[in-house]
This record gives structure tokens, C-alpha cells and sequence, in this order.
């Protein structure tokens, strides 16, 4: 899957441009502030339907403007795809071929994104870990983003109705009704991301391994917050979340809150046995993220045929060189990658026939050289 061309009117600070760019390697250069992580932001919005840092809608047109416009003509192994989005403070609307369309029927089109926020992956919160896995892997299953709402909505009914058993004495029946969806909805989830895992970690582990020169192994467990045997049924896991919960009931009414399933649970990550998030270094955990993105790739190429596009904001240079090397070896006239740095010192070499640099500047966009 590649871009084509992509023509920007009013976003953020790039008001008219227009770029054709590279069907490998595309590295995009520049002083700060200039436009570089815009233009990632826009290729990603084609395709998400949304920024990947802007809280609202209304922050990625350009302050002089009124709305913007993103047009990108796209090329998948099933065809051509001209996508075309009209943002407006007012709302957005979304053309695929010159009809109207929905952000889902966006899904075949995948992306993968790596910036610098990503390394919470590794040394966040378990609610970063649990948000790659819901909206980084998730949509491999066609049905998870719907079960994942409706888990979410049972937990905080559940939660209110804990607390009002709590506060106002209110009988316990009604905790029946949403428990059986609390089990139900939280099962599935479980088991989804369990499937989803037993793809994904191999991968991640081969990669892990070829990036660091194989000196690393990389060990990738879900943690439950249910005591889980490996090879487990969905309806199995559904008893032994029902039963677990009961023995928490009266806690649960106390603290005013649900205690376990899917939304307590983390995703442990090691490199050779020692855990990243305490012990590894900068460079370990950039690593360790590098690959389960890399392995995402992999994964939708494995599932639907083919790679989704990459953007690299601002992360490939904090790798050591022979790191850098093995990820421009993994990609080259693989997957279309846009990488953002300030720094491009070397990388002529590296992406002979594969690749061009950009040069931005205050929102204008040049070639500098095609190799
Ligand atoms: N809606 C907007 N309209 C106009 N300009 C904007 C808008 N939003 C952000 N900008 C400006 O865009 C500029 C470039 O931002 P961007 O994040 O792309 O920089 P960058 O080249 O990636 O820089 P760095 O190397 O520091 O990460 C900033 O100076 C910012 O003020």
C-alpha cells in the first residue's frame, strides 16, 4: 500500500502543498517548528479519521483559515483510492471515491505510527499497554472495537450502581444484570487479545531479536487480573471471571468499583528475563517498542496481504546505527515509510535507490535528493 500524492490545503501550517512522495523510504528534514510532524499528522488523519496529538478536530486547520482539506490518492493491491477529507470547525466530512463515506469503511487502509509518545508503551502506565492493545491491535478483529464499548459501558453502569448499593443501601439484584455482561463482554475481550498476542509476540520476538543483532530476547506475557491457564475457552474464562468476582462482591461494594477483568489487566515485557519498564535503558525500551510496531506490520501484512503504510516521527535517530541499519533492511521496498528528523546526517547511504529526502520548511515542502 503506498501514497501517491498527497495535496494539503489549510493544514496546520502548510497552506497549499502538494507532495508525490517516494515508494520506499521517505525521509522528511528540517529545522524545529518548520512542519515535519504535520506532515506525518496529515497522512495519518487520512486514514484514522483523527490527529494523533491533536485533542480536536478544529486544531489542525490553519489558524487564517476556516477549514482544510486532504487529499490523498492511495494505491492498495486491490485498486486506487482517492480519500478526501473536508474538516470544519463545525464537523468533517469523508469522500472515498467521490462518495461519501464513513471513517470505518476506512479500514482496509492500515498505518502504523511510532513517536516519541509511544515509549510509554514500555515504561507507562498498564493503561498504555491496554490502549495498544485495544486500538493498535484490536482492529485486526473485526468485532473487538465494539465489544471493548460495550465492556466500557457495563464497567461504569457497574461501578455507579456499586456505589449507590454503597451509599444508599440499594438492593444487590440489579448487580445480577450487569454482571452477566460484565462477564460476558470482559471474556470476550480477554480472549481476543490472548488470540491476538499468541500471533503478535512471536513475531515481535523474531524481530526483537534480528534488531538488537541477536543479543536480546524480548519475553511478552498478558497479565490477568484473573488467574488464567494458557489454551483457555472463551466460555472458560467467562466461569473463572464469574466465580472470581463473586468472592469480591462485598470489596468491590466497599471500594465502589470493579475489580477485575480485561480493563485491570497489563502486558508484561522483558528483555532477556529483566523487566524493561524498571531496568532496561532508553535505547532497550525504544527498542522493544520498535518492535512490536514493526511486528504490527507484519501482522495486518499477514492478515490481509498487505503492509500498511509506516511513520517514524522523530524516533529513528535515537537508535545506535547498526539498529538503524536493520530497520531500513526490514522496510526497504516493503513498506512506504515517512521518517521525520531535524538530523539526516548518513542516511544517503542507507537509502541508495530506496528512498528521497524532503526538506521542510515553515510549512513549504521541497525535494532535496531522490536516490
Ligand atoms: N493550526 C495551525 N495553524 C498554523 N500553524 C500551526 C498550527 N498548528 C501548529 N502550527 C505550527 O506548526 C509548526 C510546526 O509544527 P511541527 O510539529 O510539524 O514541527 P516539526 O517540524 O515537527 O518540529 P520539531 O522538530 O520541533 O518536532 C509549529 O511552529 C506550530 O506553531
Amino acid at each position: 500500500m503506498r501514497v501517491n500524492r498527497l495535496d494539503l490545503s489549510n493544514f496546520r501550517n502548510y497552506q497549499e502543498v502538494s507532495f508525490n512522495p517516494h515508494p520506499s523510504i521517505n525521509i522528511i528534514t528540517g529545522s524545529n517548528a518548520q512542519g515535519k510532524t504535520n506532515l506525518l499528522e496529515s497522512i495519518y488523519y487520512t486514514l484514522r479519521g483523527r490527529s494523533f496529538r491533536a485533542e480536536k478536530d478544529r486544531d489542525v486547520i490553519n489558524w487564517k483559515s476556516a477549514k482544510t482539506a486532504v487529499n490523498t490518492q492511495l494505491e492498495t493491491s486491490s485498486g486506487k483510492f482517492f480519500i478526501q477529507w473536508s474538516i470544519e470547525t463545525k464537523g468533517k466530512k469523508l469522500w472515498i471515491n467521490g462518495a461519501e463515506s464513513t471513517r470505518s469503511e476506512l479500514s482496509p487502509f492500515g498505518v502504523v505510527l511510532f513517536s516519541p509518545e509511544d515509549l510509554y508503551l514500555v515504561k507507562g502506565s498498564p493503561q498504555e499497554r491496554r490502549h495498544f492493545l485495544d486500538y493498535e491491535v484490536g482492529f485486526l478483529n473485526p468485532g473487538y472495537h465494539y465489544t471493548w464499548k460495550q465492556y466500557s459501558r457495563v464497567v461504569t453502569q457497574r461501578n455507579s450502581l456499586l456505589k449507590e448499593i454503597r451509599t444508599r443501601r440499594s438492593s444487590q439484584e440489579m448487580l445480577e444484570v450487569w454482571d452477566e455482561q460484565l462477564y460476558r463482554y470482559g471474556a470476550r475481550i480477554i480472549f481476543l487479545r490472548l488470540q491476538i498476542l499468541a500471533k503478535l509476540i512471536p513475531i515481535a520476538r523474531k524481530i526483537h531479536y534480528g534488531l538488537t543483532g541477536n543479543q536480546e530476547e524480548l519475553q511478552a506475557k498478558y497479565l490477568s487480573s484473573l488467574v488464567l491457564e494458557p489454551g483457555l475457552a472463551e466460555d472458560q474464562i467467562y466461569d473463572i471471571f464469574a466465580r472470581s468476582s463473586k468472592k469480591l462482591r462485598n470489596e468491590e461494594i466497599q471500594r465502589c468499583q470493579t475489580l477485575l477483568g480485561p480493563h485491570r489487566d497489563d502486558l508484561s515485557l522483558s528483555i532477556n528475563g529483566i523487566e524493561a519498564k524498571a531496568f532496561g535503558s532508553q535505547g532497550q525500551q525504544r527498542t522493544v517498542t520498535l518492535s512490536l510496531k514493526l511486528s504490527q506490520l507484519e501482522l495486518w501484512h499477514y492478515e490481509f496481504g498487505i503492509y500498511p503504510l509506516l511513520l517514524l516521527d522523530d524516533v529513528l535517530f535515537e537508535l545506535d546505527g547498526s539498529r538503524q541499519m536493520m530497520l531500513l533492511e526490514r522496510i526497504r521496498n516493503k513498506v512506504q515509510t515517512f521518517i521525520t528528523t531535524s538530523f539526516p546526517g548518513g542516511m544517503e547511504e542507507q537509502i541508495k535507490d530506496s528512498g528521497a529526502i524532503w526538506q521542510v520548511t515553515a510549512g513549504n515542502l521541497k525535494l532535496k535528493e531522490e536516490y
